[in-house]
């Protein structure tokens, strides 16, 4: 993918927010790229940092939240967007989907007024019948029967795997580069899980369309996401090629996840984390997972905070200094450790 401009780029992003108990920092150092065309997952417990990496990105984060580092979309700072240019970057360029559709509509407004809303505000040239005609036109490409009913219909009269849908259709209709989905099936039903990533990945593949996929589930993404970005603490542990990633984990928090993950590995016990992920107002000094990490060695306490490449292990990337530095066992030992 070296040859692909990367469409999102994250560099050393922190995010700080005042609150009465002290900054909480709710992402520390958090760098990744995702290139164009690319299905890229961030996985991690609850916690972690996932919705924050994404709301970053669409500048959604709360009032008074410090944002350093560099979040670059398509080469471009999104820093210093403002008013009409911040709005068009919502609107066109970069698009969300939340884990519940019902909160992402508005009841009182009919399906095709909100489709056509959003197509004529990512493109004000189009006409009513022009985005109407194109709402029904990605209705039907998501998958939803009969479009020109449905365009008449309120959110209430759909059910949630139909409306998950529909919210899709109207980050589509916009024709964005980048589709931001934040646990998009977490409040579905499994056979409507299914459909729902079946339906990215078709539209990935279908229209280019480039998905950055936040889940806490990895079953979820083993089977759609090129890549896998594990974050662990408002950091990233890890990130490489999904496959690579969950058969060799090349951190320690990596292959806990992995382990505490049910039906990934057959016959492999369930084995939750010991203690707990520590608190955005912590200060960590060194490895965020040192405390919880059962191959912890003394470097652990100064290591830097930040992934770097794997040897031998092209487009591989960890944070872990045991793995970086050489001291650390191959993965295929340190598996069974
Ligand atoms: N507005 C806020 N004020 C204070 N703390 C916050 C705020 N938003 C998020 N946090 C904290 O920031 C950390 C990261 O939260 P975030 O929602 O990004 O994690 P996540 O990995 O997406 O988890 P989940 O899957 O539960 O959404 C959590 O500890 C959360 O409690």
């Amino acid at each position: 993918m070296s040859d692909t401009p990367d469409i999102l780029r994250l560099d050393r992003v922190g995010v700080g927010l005042r609150t009465p108990g002290g900054t909480a920092d709710l992402l520390r150092n958090v760098s990744f790229s995702v290139a164009r065309g690319e299905i890229v997952a961030l996985a991690g417990e609850s916690g972690s940092g996932k919705s924050t990496a994404l709301l970053a990105v669409l500048r959604l984060l709360a009032p008074g939240a410090q944002v350093s580092g560099s979040i670059l979309v398509d080469g471009k700072d999104i820093a210093p967007l403002r008013g009409r240019e911040l709005r068009a970057f919502r609107s066109r360029t970069a698009r969300m989907v939340f884990q519940d559709p019902w909160r992402a509509l508005h009841p009182m407004h009919s399906i095709g007024r909100q489709l056509t809303e959003s197509a004529r505000a990512a493109d004000p040239t189009l006409s009513k019948e022009a985005a109407r005609t194109l709402a029904g036109d990605m209705l039907a490409r998501v998958g939803i029967p009969d479009p020109g009913t449905r365009l008449r219909s309120y959110p209430h009269e759909v059910s949630g795997g139909q409306l998950q849908r529909i919210v899709i259709a109207m980050a589509l209709v916009a024709s964005p580069s980048l589709l931001l989905c934040d646990e998009p099936t977490t409040a579905l039903d499994v056979t409507t899980q299914a459909q729902i990533l079946e339906l990215l990945q078709e539209l990935n593949r279908d229209l280019g369309i480039t998905v950055v996929l936040a889940t806490h589930d990895l079953d979820v993404i083993a089977d759609i996401a090129d890549r896998l970005v594990v974050m662990y603490a408002g950091s990233v542990a890890e990130e490489g090629p999904t496959g690579q990633v969950m058969a060799r984990p090349e951190h320690p928090y990596t292959r806990s996840l992995l382990q505490a993950a049910p039906g990934r590995r057959p016959g492999e016990r369930l084995r939750a984390i010991a203690g707990r992920p520590p608190s955005p107002l912590e200060v960590i000094e060194g490895c965020p997972f040192a405390a919880r990490c059962e191959h912890r060695t003394s470097i652990c306490a100064t290591a830097p905070n930040t992934t770097v490449p794997i040897a031998g292990e092209p487009g591989r990337r960890s944070a872990c200094v045991r793995v970086t530095a050489g001291t650390a066992p191959p993965s295929a030992e340190r598996r069974s450790g």
